[in-house]
């Protein structure tokens, strides 16, 4: 039984009334087993085989992308400022149809190094070769929601095909590494995948007991392009192909009207928005204080680094509580506290993981960000929740654990080899423009 314990640091529950204490949290064989204001009890003190002194430190719970193509890392930079699907089907799928399971190994190393050293202890990700993600989200000990991606324009043989790739990974990866890899089943979106290939995956899903992620209502060519082709808009078209019998997660829903929020709040549909993705692509600003009235669980994603172009969730924090006040004209449109479980606890929650990660509490596995804070743009200590939201970058994140394994060290990443992961990337990069 490993234990091990924080103390002399400052503490940062998104989910409580009190949402900052100055104290000590124990960690019993990779769960958050207690925690208190002052110093910790002796007989927790003496019981720790490691102790780290929290002092200039805050400790928040592990951020969470809950939407990402990680191995896209290999793109980034090389083609910005376009509309969505110029970017896609011109610049995009012409070169991911060159990517082979190398490329995608070391572009989502990249990624893995990039997510870790801006605080982030679990992420989402929707590709093709998903072995590879699934072997790096191991060895970077990462906590990883996993899926393969299937786009049908292809062949009814190809696109069984892909299916079936879809099933075998999750029945090869789903609770992998102690269950930190968890599987779901992506159709990539309505205007890639016909409706018999939904609803075959959706029954894919239903036998496999997995939940389903999908791209939705990103754009408005896409809401008037699903009313063109099929004569529903895409939240009631995907409703009606039974998408949302299971539990489900759509990335974007920027285009939405109040009828098809409510249905997604009846339904318990999870929203992960990608403020920085959808303002690059010039897609739209989603409602998301409207979805969060409805009761939406809204979580956030940054998308891949070719439309983002990094993977700071801390920026897409920022921008979900300043956004919306600019949009709307309501300072209170996304406070900060609700910016920060946006980034945590929701998104644990809208992967189904709500009782696992996203929270210091007690009987939480222990995936905990510390952020530096003895740094001028923390000063003076008023608000930590308004510093993290609103000052911070994960430029500040010193140390990072999963599971109660230490993955990052005063910026140090302890299962990943950066040099190499650098090299290997842009090696990967020359022969894919090549
Ligand atoms: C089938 S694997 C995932 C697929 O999604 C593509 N993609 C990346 N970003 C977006 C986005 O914002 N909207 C829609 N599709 C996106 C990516 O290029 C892969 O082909
Ligand atoms: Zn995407």
């Amino acid at each position: 039984m490993k234990r091990w314990l924080i103390e002399n640091g400052i503490f940062a529950e998104p989910s409580a009334e009190r949402q900052i204490f100055e104290g000590w949290l124990s960690v019993v064989d990779g769960y958050i087993a207690a925690s208190g204001e002052g110093a910790a009890p002796p007989e927790v003190r003496d019981g720790a085989e490691e102790i780290v002194n929290g002092k200039g430190l805050l400790f928040m719970p592990g951020l969470i992308n809950t939407h990402g193509h990680a191995a896209m890392s290999l793109l980034r930079g090389l083609a910005d400022d376009l509309v969505l699907q110029d970017w896609l089907e011109n610049h995009m799928w012409p070169m991911e149809a060159k990517f082979t399971g190398d490329d995608v190994y070391w572009g989502t190393s990249l990624a893995a190094a990039e997510m870790i050293l801006s605080g982030t202890t679990t992420f989402v990700d929707m590709y093709d070769h998903m072995d590879k993600v699934a072997e790096v989200a191991v060895q970077a000990g990462l906590r990883a929601t996993l899926t393969r991606g299937v786009i049908g324009l292809c062949p009814p043989d190809v696109q069984t095909a892909k299916l079936n790739d879809a099933i075998q990974f999750a029945k090869t990866w789903q609770g992998a590494a102690d269950g930190r890899i968890q599987v779901m089943m992506s159709p990539h979106s309505p205007y890639t995948c016909p409706p018999d290939y939904i609803e075959r995956i959706v029954a894919a899903a239903h036998e496999l007991n997995l939940p389903l992620h999908t791209h939705m209502s990103e754009t408005a060519a896409e809401v008037a392009l699903n009313v063109n082709q099929y004569g529903a808009r895409p939240v009631e078209h995907l409703d009606k192909l039974g998408l949302f019998s299971r539990p489900s997660l759509v990335a974007h829903a920027v285009h939405l009207n109040d009828e098809e929020i409510a249905l997604l709040a009846e339904r318990r549909v999870a929203v992960s928005h990608n403020p920085v993705s959808n303002l690059k692509l010039a897609s739209g600003v989603a409602r998301v204080p409207e979805l969060l009235r409805a009761g939406v669980t809204v979580s956030l994603g940054t998308d891949s680094a070719a439309s983002n172009n990094n993977l700071d969730l801390f920026e897409e924090i920022r921008l979900a509580a300043l956004l919306h006040k600019g949009v709307s004209g309501d300072p209170t449109a996304v406070p900060a506290g609700e910016a920060l479980r946006m980034g945590t606890l929701y998104g644990a929650r809208s992967i189904g993981l709500g009782d696992v990660t996203g929270s210091l509490r007690p009987g939480f596995k222990a995936d905990i960000t510390a952020v530096s804070i003895d740094k001028p743009h923390f000063m003076p200590r008023t608000d930590y929740i308004s510093h993290l939201v609103y000052s911070a970058s994960g430029a500040d994140v010193a140390h990072v654990w999963v599971d109660g394994r230490r993955i990052m060290r005063d910026r140090e990443l302890l299962t990943l080899d950066v040099e190499r992961i650098r090299h290997e990337a842009q090696r990967c990069f020359e022969r894919l423009r090549g």
